[in-house]
């Protein structure tokens, strides 16, 4: 490798690092953000459940604000160098195979959020939280059967350690039940949201498998794009939900009703949108610049943090049970970063072997 290509790849992989930290900061910000703003639409006096799954991805129009800049850069990148890429003034980069794959995954997320919703609604922060955290499991049993996932003892460690963290939160749901609820109702949320993590568990390695079949080359504008369309989808089966449970009609009259006044109903409404964004572009963002079972692991991690703001927002208690989980996600997540530090380090002590030898079997001949 010469000193020109050395540079390149270095230069690829410090913009993949900086990619990487800004959409863990998106997830990170969404998954505590999400669920604290839709649970506070419920706690007062909000119900509409459809309402709620289409927030969670209707925000997709300030996609066009980074794609609007991206676009900008990419014309004056252009009228600097007129010889450049032919890419340049392009539009839209995202080819049929991957819209329609978007299009679907987008289809599925709409009933993946009407299942999250419906666990919100029903049950306190702190036990949906704990339940997400069984996601992971099912993230990585699904990339290890879609995108062929490869284990190392360290990465096995992290998922069993997050999975149990979640677990251990788990002890202290009995007196959760918020009062004058159902213990059919409570039951039903429970469920629906084993199902979101079930659907979304898959729906992480998925994304990470269409973009290994794209037939093109990803970037982080066609992420950009594969966001764009997927929550466009997502969100046409929620306003057909919408559509069928009259919730346009009911917008109003608990807008009126609303605990914290009118004006902070529509806040949390559009705060909520937003913050969603932020969850589901950094998950699939995360996935490209790196993959579906770390996206999965940002997610578990955050969960203690997404309780500990409940324990402050919502004066819900904080459990010897809640530390542990904390102190078990950290330990997982150090184990996962520590596995993958070694795993990068013996790979490019690989390469370098590897170039090594090449560069003295030339000499040699
Ligand atoms: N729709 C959803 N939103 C946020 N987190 C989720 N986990 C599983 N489904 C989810």
């Amino acid at each position: 490798m010469d000193k020109e290509q050395q540079q390149h790849q270095q230069n690829t992989s410090a913009v993949k690092r900086t990619l990487l930290i800004f959409n863990c900061f998106l997830l990170a910000v969404g998954n505590c953000g999400g669920p604290l703003v839709m649970r506070l639409y419920f706690v007062h006096g909000g119900n509409r459940v459809w309402l709620s799954s289409f927030l969670e991805t209707g925000g997709w129009p300030i996609i066009f604000i980074p794609l609007l800049i991206s676009y900008i850069r990419r014309r004056r990148l252009a009228a600097l160098d007129p010889s450049g890429s032919a890419d340049s003034s392009q539009i839209i980069f995202m080819k049929p195979r991957l819209f329609l794959a978007s299009a679907v995954i987008g289809i599925l997320t709409g009933f993946d959020d009407y299942l999250y919703a419906y666990g919100v609604a029903r049950l306190p922060v702190s036990t949906s939280a704990l339940i997400i955290a069984c996601q992971l499991a099912f993230t990585a049993g699904f990339a290890f059967l879609l995108v062929k996932q490869k284990f190392t003892s360290y990465s096995i460690n992290a998922v069993v350690l997050l999975t149990i963290g979640g677990a251990v939160l788990a002890l202290h749901t009995s007196g959760d039940r918020p009062a004058g609820e159902s213990n059919k109702d409570y039951i039903a949320g429970f469920l629906m949201t084993v199902a979101a993590a079930v659907v979304y568990g898959f729906i992480l390695p998925l994304v990470e498998l269409t973009y290994k079949k794209a037939r093109q080359q990803i970037t982080y504008t066609l992420v950009l794009e594969y966001q764009l369309i997927m929550s466009l989808f997502a969100t046409i089966v929620c306003v057909i939900g919408m559509l069928i449970n009259n919730d346009f009609q009911v917008i109003p009259r608990e807008a009126e009703t609303f605990g914290l006044g009118k004006f902070r109903y529509y806040l949390v409404l559009v705060l909520s949108a937003i913050l969603w964004q932020g969850f589901f572009l950094g998950a699939i963002g995360v996935i490209f610049s790196s993959s579906s079972l770390f996206s999965g692991i940002v997610i578990a991690v955050l969960l203690p943090v997404t309780e500990i703001l409940a324990v402050i927002i919502f004066n819900e208690k904080f459990q010897a049970e809640k530390a542990v989980s904390l102190a078990l996600n950290l330990w997982g997540f150090v184990s996962y970063f520590y596995g993958e530090i070694k795993n990068n380090k013996k790979k490019k002590l690989e390469l370098q072997r590897y170039e090594e030898t090449a560069s003295t079997q030339i000499t040699n001949v």
